[in-house]
């Protein structure tokens, strides 16, 4: 291949990845040698071309066999006596770097550039968690740190935390916004210690203004990944610099998480994206039809098609999302009118998942995880306070969110006699008056089952 075309390839890229990420990651890049299905670069460090095969390897290695190079692996290695690039990070604009944290050791993951403020709809449900982030995006003195957005699966944390990075970017180019998932933290965290890097990781991280960490329950139980967070968090708190966090769950409900972390989390402002309603949805849902009518001009769209969609998909929104997608491009690729009898077509199997109903096993299933028990123990005869509680609480959970009646119930708890069910929903009633840890429990039970 011609350094010709690897510069046709990297104008595609810049459309694929955006002019910030192209800017950081993929102009660096030297291609060195093109092989027997092989592309080797060079770049700058070790830590970079992970870095790029994780987040950027698929489309740099479709664009390559687009432009008629076979390629099926990429190589990346240090290049001897390359000089050393400098891409451009997060919030760096054009100020200098500090000292001793090279920029592109800045290992912010890419953002969205379709997640900003302007794209994302605001209703009763998220109100709180968006006036906060919008807060945070001012960029002004620092007023509750962390700022903690919790809430169920495709509800919009990450796409606020992309709005609050690409607002605070034009606002306050100088400042070093940070933006990771809690997975990415880990990774990097890793590497340090395999590398023997742990002081440069940490000055890193304490070099910059605004750390956001996306997705903070998967550190529970990795016990020197979160003793490592802990201390970032503190010293940039210390610093007086703003943290933003998300996480699935509230601080409190974190499973296998230090109680001094629970605790400093709970410090700041701590706001739950509840589920959508109705009206978020239609509203969520008008605004991609406006985006939609740009890019498949002339598509007619039936009355009564979006309020169908946002009655029937109430799971979350990358699926009601997900479904609109589907509907446009198909109907554009059969030159169909979108009426509701396309889209009950086009989405049957969308539909049919929404409208599935919880099953016992699936209970049994969360509780068993939730309590740490097994399921066999769950469903047997043990007796164990241990057991014999979480048992209960699926008991009175397979009442209360499916239509089984109680000696279903009963067949489905090891052959037990509907009288022991009832007795185990009544107990925990009962409980729940009393014990708030356990009314916390079914609460956050509830919310995992339901989405
Ligand atoms: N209020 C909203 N307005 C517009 N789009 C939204 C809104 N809420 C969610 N979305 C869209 O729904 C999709 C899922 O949102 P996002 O990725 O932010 O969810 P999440 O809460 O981070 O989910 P996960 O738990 O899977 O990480 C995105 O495409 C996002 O743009």
């Amino acid at each position: 291949m011609t350094n010709e075309t690897w510069g046709q390839v990297r104008e595609e890229l810049i459309k694929r990845v955006g002019k910030h990420n192209y800017a950081t990651w993929i102009e660096p890049l030297k291609l060195s040698q093109l092989k027997n299905g092989v592309a080797r670069f060079e770049v700058p460090t070790i830590f970079f071309g992970d870095w790029v095969q994780r987040n950027y390897g698929d489309h740099i290695r479709s664009q390559l066999n687009s432009a008629g190079t076979p390629v099926d692996r990429l190589e990346f290695a240090v290049g001897a006596g390359s000089a050393p690039a400098t891409p451009r990070v997060a919030g760096q604009g054009s100020q200098p770097a500090r000292p001793r944290v090279p920029d592109e050791e800045l290992p912010g993951a890419p953002l969205d550039a379709r997640f900003t403020f302007d794209t994302f709809v605001v209703g009763k449900p998220n109100e709180l968690a968006h006036a906060a982030a919008r807060r945070v995006a001012e960029g002004g003195p620092v007023t509750f740190n962390p700022l903690f957005l919790y809430g169920g699966v495709g509800l919009g944390k990450t796409h606020l935390m992309h709005a609050i990075a690409h607002d605070l970017q034009a606002r306050r180019p100088e400042l070093r916004v940070l933006y990771l998932s809690a997975e990415q933290f880990m990774y990097r965290f890793v590497q340090a210690l395999r590398d023997r890097q742990v002081m440069g990781f940490k000055e890193l991280f304490r070099s910059v203004d605004v750390l956001m960490v996306d997705d903070v329950q998967f550190i529970s139980g990795k016990d020197s990944t979160q003793e490592e967070f802990f201390h970032t968090f503190n010293a940039l708190v210390d610093a007086n610099k703003q943290i933003v966090i998300s996480a699935d769950r509230a601080p409190g409900e974190i499973k296998d998480l230090e109680d001094r972390i629970k605790s400093r989390l709970q410090c700041g402002l701590v706001v739950d994206l509840h589920p959508t309603d109705y009206e978020l949805r239609l509203g969520i849902l008008q605004q991609k039809v406006d985006y939609y009518r740009s890019q498949y001009r002339g598509l007619v769209l039936a009355d009564g098609v979006l309020e169908f969609l946002a009655h029937r998909i109430t799971t979350n929104v990358r699926v009601l999302e997900g479904a609109l997608t589907r509907l446009f491009a198909f109907a554009s690729l059969v030159g169909r009118e979108i009426t509701l009898d396309l889209a009950q077509d086009c989405l049957a199997d969308i539909l049919r998942s929404s409208d599935r109903k919880l099953t016992i096993e699936e209970i049994q299933r969360k509780v068993a995880e939730h309590y740490n028990v097994r399921l066999s123990d769950l469903i047997g005869p043990k007796r164990l306070r241990t057991i014999a509680r979480p048992r209960q609480v699926a008991m009175y959970l397979a009442k209360q969110l499916t239509p089984r009646s109680l000696p279903e119930i009963g067949r489905r708890f090891g052959g037990r006699d509907h009288t022991t069910i009832m007795h185990g929903v009544r107990k925990i009633e009962e409980l729940m008056q009393t014990d708030s840890q356990l009314a916390d429990d079914l609460q956050l039970l509830r919310r995992l089952l339901q989405g």
